[in-house]
């Protein structure tokens, strides 16, 4: 092993967790290039993936002591080094030049140095599978690490499920399933999850929260989405179930709960295990602690040979210390899809949608040309070279307006600016009926969130979410009144 890691065990190498709650700095940066976070806790041996129809388990070695050396003959043979035994049964994440803190949005993974753009992209943190929770999605399915002994009741309701759509409720019993397990690496890991207080996801809000979102669809579709759970938990722990299945989730919340990691932590990921290619829903540690950006730095990447999540920084990104390491959750997802799955919403997302009712449209062009908006339409993107310095007007709000504002195009045929006007006229004026709508305007909503720091998640979530719909919509007006003033130019 190399000198320069940091090897501690696992009990001792946070110094405080999140449930003690309290959103204090932890610092786990370690001396040195490279940090390990050591996983005492593994003490199982890798097995092979597990297929429905398991065998016996074959007898397992202790770890970290070499066989005894039975036989006379044998004692002339040198013994291998005991790291042997150590790099072939635990493997360690590593990572490189970040640490984790907790800010406003729970943790989130930030660079302890300044990083030069490189023409490669640059790993910054290694994963092995064996840390990993994984279940395929398609049968034949199977999971990994293969925890469950063969006849426990949990693989059967995890049987029971439709591999394609129930991903997060297979996850969700794999997840408890792993807390219960004596010395799983979960049971640790289990310490620094949000607790259902500090999680954002929608599942856990009341019916009060939900009407505080000021959309109805989503307010119907969480609503869906809760019941779905908490009749799958009455399905399957109803009072007739045994101890070692009760335990898992006394309570419909803790379950819920478990739904709610799998949906905001779980990643999607094509394995290639041997010649079979599998899509599979994984919950990876370290990794879940980046948050999400639709301008990431950060990607992730399956490393087939020795399989591995490696988090890279994209290649030609420039990092400084403290900056925060992003990825992008999911890509061309309106906020609705966000607040569904991950519990949070953005007033800058670059695919947000209006609905516009008319038939009036803008000269697409010149309104790329105002915002100096270049790419095409999947990828756009402000041109900044072609801005005035100190221009920030444009952003992912802006971007989205140029996809979702009706517009035209015609070859060469230019706009009328008197035509222009009256269109962005219109426009505008469907979109302050849309803000009249809403039961409160944005500045009331910004002092309800600044009076209650201390609130429920959900309902912080909730707010924020109608929030920045409002801040949206008014973004659009603002930038339809830039473009009506420059168009005559
Ligand atoms: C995969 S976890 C990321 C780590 C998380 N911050 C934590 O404390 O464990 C996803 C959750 O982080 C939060 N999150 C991630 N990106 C965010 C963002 N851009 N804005 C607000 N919250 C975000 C949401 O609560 C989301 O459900």
């Amino acid at each position: 092993m190399a000198s320069s890691v940091l090897q501690q065990p696992a009990h001792c190498f946070i110094s405080s967790h999140r449930l003690s709650k309290g959103y204090g700095y932890r610092d786990w940066t370690a001396a040195g290039p490279s940090i390990i976070y050591r996983n005492t806790a593994i003490n199982q041996r890798i097995r092979p993936i597990r297929v429905t129809s398991a065998v016996e388990d074959p007898p397992q070695f202790s770890l970290f002591q070499p066989p005894l050396q039975l036989e006379e003959t044998t004692s002339k043979l040198e013994p291998a080094d005991p790291d042997f035994y150590k790099i072939g049964y635990v493997r360690s994440v590593r990572a490189y030049g970040i640490e984790f803190k907790e800010g406003p949005d729970g943790y989130g993974v930030y660079a302890s140095k300044d990083v030069e753009p490189l023409r490669r992209a640059r790993v910054i943190m290694e994963i092995p599978l064996e840390l990993m929770l994984t279940i395929s999605q398609k049968l034949p399915w199977m999971f990994f690490p293969d925890i469950i002994p063969v006849g426990h009741p949990i693989f059967d309701i995890i049987n029971s499920t439709n591999p394609e759509t129930d991903w997060d409720l297979r996850l969700a019993c794999l997840l408890l399933f792993a807390f219960d397990r004596e010395d799983n690496f979960w049971q640790l890991y289990g310490d620094f999850l949000p607790s259902a207080d500090e999680c954002t996801s929608l599942l856990l809000a009341t019916e009060e929260d939900l009407l505080e979102l000021q959309d109805h669809n989503l307010a119907t579709t969480m609503i869906e989405q809760q019941s779905r759970a908490l009749e799958f938990w009455e399905k399957n722990w109803h009072s007739a179930v045994p101890l070692k299945i009760k335990r898992l989730a006394h309570d419909p919340e803790r379950f819920i709960w478990a739904v709610s990691m799998a949906q905001s932590r779980c990643i999607n990921l094509q394995l290639r295990i041997g010649a079979l290619v599998q899509d599979a829903n994984m919950f990876i540690p370290y990794a879940d602690m980046l948050n999400h950006s639709f301008q990431p730095n950060c990607f992730f990447h399956w490393r087939f040979k020795d399989r591995m999540l490696e988090v890279m920084i994209n290649a030609g990104q420039q990092i400084k210390k403290g900056d925060e390491m992003t990825v992008n959750y999911m890509s061309r997802q309106k906020n609705d899809m966000f607040m569904q799955r991950y519990g949070f919403s953005s007033s800058v997302n670059p695919w947000d949608v209006i609905q516009f009712s008319g038939s009036t449209r803008i000269h697409l062009d010149s309104f790329l040309s105002v915002f100096n908006i270049s790419g095409l339409p999947g990828e756009y993107y402000h041109n900044s070279w072609l801005s005035n310095e100190g221009d920030s007007f444009v952003d992912g709000a802006v971007i989205a307006a140029v996809r979702t504002l009706p517009t035209w195009s015609d070859g060469d045929v230019p706009p009328i600016p008197s035509t222009e006007r009256k269109a962005v006229k219109e426009l505008q004026e469907e979109c302050r009926q849309m803000l009249a709508e809403f039961p409160t305007t944005s500045e009331q909503d910004q002092q309800i969130l600044d009076s209650m720091p201390q609130s429920r998640r959900t309902l912080e979530t909730a707010i924020k979410y109608r929030l920045h719909r409002k801040l949206f919509i008014k973004k659009v007006i603002q930038a339809l009144d830039i473009y009506q003033d420059r168009i005559l130019f």
